[in-house]
């Protein structure tokens, strides 16, 4: 389980990347932390892409139905409006947003924020989904969840979509994807 880093003395920023499969829980452990940041008196602000309202259109919602109250937005500079003077950023569903999320989260955490950023590290192809990647690489702490795969119950770590669109972009639950392991995900 990832434990906050406790730095004292200067306010220092950093970037978490929680990534994974879909049903991994990446909504869940976000809200764990950003829910905690909050136990700790930091002022807290989320934030998700407008175009993702499957669940809700403002909140952040777990496929358990967890849920935390965030601020949709179509660009990611918009934080730089919306943050200010706060101490932690949560960000969800990372993979849908701009090219500039990766700078944007870069001048957060040298401004001393705490940014925490989840998201699909992989397409329902298995290949790297937006600015993930670089999210990655820029992180100083990474934690990648695994599902459990549907057909085998081993650990899942692609989303296989069920049906025949080919759009990289495509919302969607139960109905359109399910986790599966490398193995399962390379059959029919
Ligand atoms: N095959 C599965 N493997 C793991 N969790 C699953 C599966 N199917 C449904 N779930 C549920 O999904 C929850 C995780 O949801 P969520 O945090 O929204 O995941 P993510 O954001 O990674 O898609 C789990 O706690 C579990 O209740
Ligand atoms: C694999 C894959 C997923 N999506 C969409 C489907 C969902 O709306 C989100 C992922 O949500 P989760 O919180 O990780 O469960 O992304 C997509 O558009 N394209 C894909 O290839
Ligand atoms: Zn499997």
């Amino acid at each position: 389980m990832f434990i906050e880093p406790i730095i004292s003395g200067e306010k220092r920023g950093w970037i978490e990347v929680i990534c994974g499969s879909m049903f991994s829980g990446k909504t869940e452990e976000l809200i764990r932390r950003l829910k905690r940041a909050r136990i700790a008196n930091l002022k807290v602000e989320i934030f998700k892409p407008a175009l993702d309202t499957r669940y809700d259109e403002t909140q952040v919602v777990s496929h358990d139905a967890n849920a935390i109250q965030s601020t949709p937005i179509d660009n990611s500079q918009t934080i730089f409006l919306l943050a200010q003077d706060v101490d932690v950023v949560g960000i969800d569903e990372a993979q849908f947003f701009d090219n500039e999320i990766t700078t944007v989260c870069e001048t957060l955490a040298l401004r001393g924020i705490r940014v925490i950023v989840a998201g699909l590290d992989m397409d329902y192809t298995g290949r790297p989904f937006g600015q993930m990647p670089d999210l990655l690489a820029i992180a100083d702490f990474i934690t990648k969840l695994h599902a459990i795969c549907v057909k085998c119950g081993n650990l899942a770590n692609f989303s296989f979509r069920k049906t025949a669109q080919d759009s990289q972009v495509l919302l969607g639950e139960k109905e359109t994807y399910e986790p599966r392991c490398r193995i399962c995900a390379h059959e029919k």
